[in-house]
């Protein structure tokens, strides 16, 4: 969406005040910045990375910026921490202010930054504070950055599917959860029920975090080494980059689902549905609730069954056609084109693919589509946004120290060296979960971006809503490359990984 500043036009130079000192300001269209020089200080304002917007009164130009927070004294940084600032420049007449401020305005323009948005509220989501982290923290920037906002509150769940699938599409630039990652989901899931999915689709997603996991704000940051803050993702929205997001599509015979984050069967699905009774803990729950589980370790029955993206193609056994086709007819093509209007699913000819498989006992089975599934979990660290494959962990059998000492250290990404976990790109899975080992009325639960679609017997009695698909039946997933689009930081550089 956002575009480079042009280059051709002139240098501005003039004789100014910025915040009541006298300074020989400049600002240089091609490079988009403005600079002064204030005693020995030399200051440069990025129009792109660091100004929200630009107001004239008078002779005064207040700039709305955000930028690098102080350092606090030479011992402590602001590691990465940017604020709100205004910049006051008191210019000599009316004259040079409407030219400096028409000529900001165009370096701003210029950009393709998002005008209108809008914005879900979860008011459920984590902590319950949603409404508050879009008044304190969301708002301020967006009004700073003159973007005009639409807000709703989900008032239930599978609201915000609700809002994606019927609203007028045309009066907005980008659709902004300020959620947890299940919102997104929704959303994403909304737009590919409607019928015109093929332009909806399109539309660019924005994630503030504000739910319990968030992992996909947190990989979109630390993707191009960005401070993971709600800050920081609600100005990664304002400045409009976008990058392609992959869609995984879940099918079981006629019951499908969309997932941009995460699959996963057995202990993390366990660990986030089952502390649901902790939301109350915030993120904490999860650390909590991990290590009441690993105490009381669960296996499940079961196999999955991949084709694997190249360079993966050693993991697991080979599987011949014949054993996939007769798994379950009916759901061995995806089913594009078909019958109703909506989306249903990446047109890939699953037929012809070299499918492998791994048998269980599982202690988790994990598709991500991006690196962090949870704000403190590197789960996947070679997952990549668009590359149209899933990467998957598995961990069959595991010393309880050994998968402690692993989650303690999650957030480095270093499970994956472990001699205990299997990690590779998929491109293609059947995943058929199976029963608790030593418990054979026990079933597990799949979970897909903080959903459950599948639930087993005896499985989570906290969750009494029925889930979307059966457990133990095969599940297939696919994947869609970079069908989706979402707002995305950009690093200093501007380079940006798929
Ligand atoms: N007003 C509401 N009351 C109850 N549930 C709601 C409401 N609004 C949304 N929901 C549901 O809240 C769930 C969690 O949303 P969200 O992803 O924002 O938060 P979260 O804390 O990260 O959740 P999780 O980690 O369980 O996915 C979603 O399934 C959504 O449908």
């Amino acid at each position: 969406m956002a575009s480079k500043t042009q280059t051709q036009a002139q240098a501005l130079t003039e004789r100014i005040q910025v915040d009541g000192d006298p300074v020989e300001a400049v600002l240089d269209h091609g490079t988009g910045e403005l600079r002064w020089r204030s005693g020995d200080d030399d200051r440069r304002l990025f129009v792109e990375s660091e100004m929200l917007g630009i107001e004239m009164k008078g002779m005064i130009i207040t700039i709305r910026a955000f930028v690098d927070a102080p350092e606090r004294c030479c011992f402590v940084s602001s590691s990465g921490r940017r604020v709100r600032r205004d910049f006051l420049l008191e210019m000599p007449s009316e004259t040079s202010a409407m030219i400096w401020t028409e000529r900001l305005k165009d370096c701003i323009d210029s950009l393709g930054r998002p005008k209108r948005l809008f914005i879900i509220v979860n008011p459920f989501g984590g902590k319950k504070v949603a409404p508050q982290i879009f008044q304190n923290e969301v708002r301020p920037l967006m009004e700073a950055a003159g973007i005009l906002y639409t807000v709703q509150e989900t008032n239930h769940r599978l609201h915000a599917q609700e809002i994606a699938q019927s609203m007028n599409l045309d009066q907005y630039d980008g659709i902004v959860c300020v959620s947890g990652d299940g919102i997104l989901a929704e959303v994403v899931n909304g737009l590919l029920q409607r019928e015109d999915w093929h332009t909806a689709i399109k539309m660019p997603l924005g994630i503030v975090p504000a739910g319990t996991s968030n992992g996909m704000a947190k990989s979109l940051l630390d993707s191009v080494g960005q401070v993971y803050s709600i800050s920081n993702a609600a100005f990664s929205i304002i400045r409009g980059h976008t990058r392609k997001l992959d869609v995984a599509s879940i099918l079981q015979g006629e019951a499908q689902f969309f997932s941009v984050l995460m699959l996963t069967w057995g202990f993390m699905a366990d660990v986030d549905i089952e502390s649901e009774k902790y939301r109350w803990m915030g993120s904490a729950r999860i650390g909590f609730y991990s290590l009441l589980r690993v105490m009381n370790l669960r296996k499940y029955h079961g196999c999955v069954k991949f084709v694997p993206a190249p360079g993966y193609e050693l993991y697991g056994e080979p599987l011949c056609q014949d054993e996939i086709s007769k798994d379950n007819p009916h759901m061995q093509e995806s089913r594009g084109g078909s019958r109703v209007q909506h989306y249903h699913g990446p047109q890939t000819s699953l037929q012809g693919m070299e499918w492998r498989s791994i048998n269980g006992p599982f202690v988790l089975v994990c598709l991500n589509n991006v690196p962090w599934p949870v704000e403190d979990v590197l789960l996947a660290p070679e997952a990549k946004f668009s590359d149209g494959y899933l990467d998957m962990t598995i961990i069959r059998d595991c010393p309880k120290t050994a998968l402690l000492m692993m989650l303690l250290k999650m957030d480095e990404g270093d499970h994956v060296k472990s001699d205990y976990v299997m990690h590779l790109k998929v491109k293609a899975l059947r995943l058929e979960p199976g029963q608790c080992v030593g418990n054979p009325k026990k079933g597990g639960i799949v979970d897909c971006d903080g959903e459950i679609i599948a639930r087993g017997e005896d499985a989570c009695s906290c969750h009494q809503q029925d889930s979307l698909m059966a457990y133990g039946p095969p599940i297939q997933v696919t994947v869609d490359k970079g069908l989706a689009t979402i707002f995305s930081p950009r690093d200093v550089c501007g380079f940006e990984s798929l």
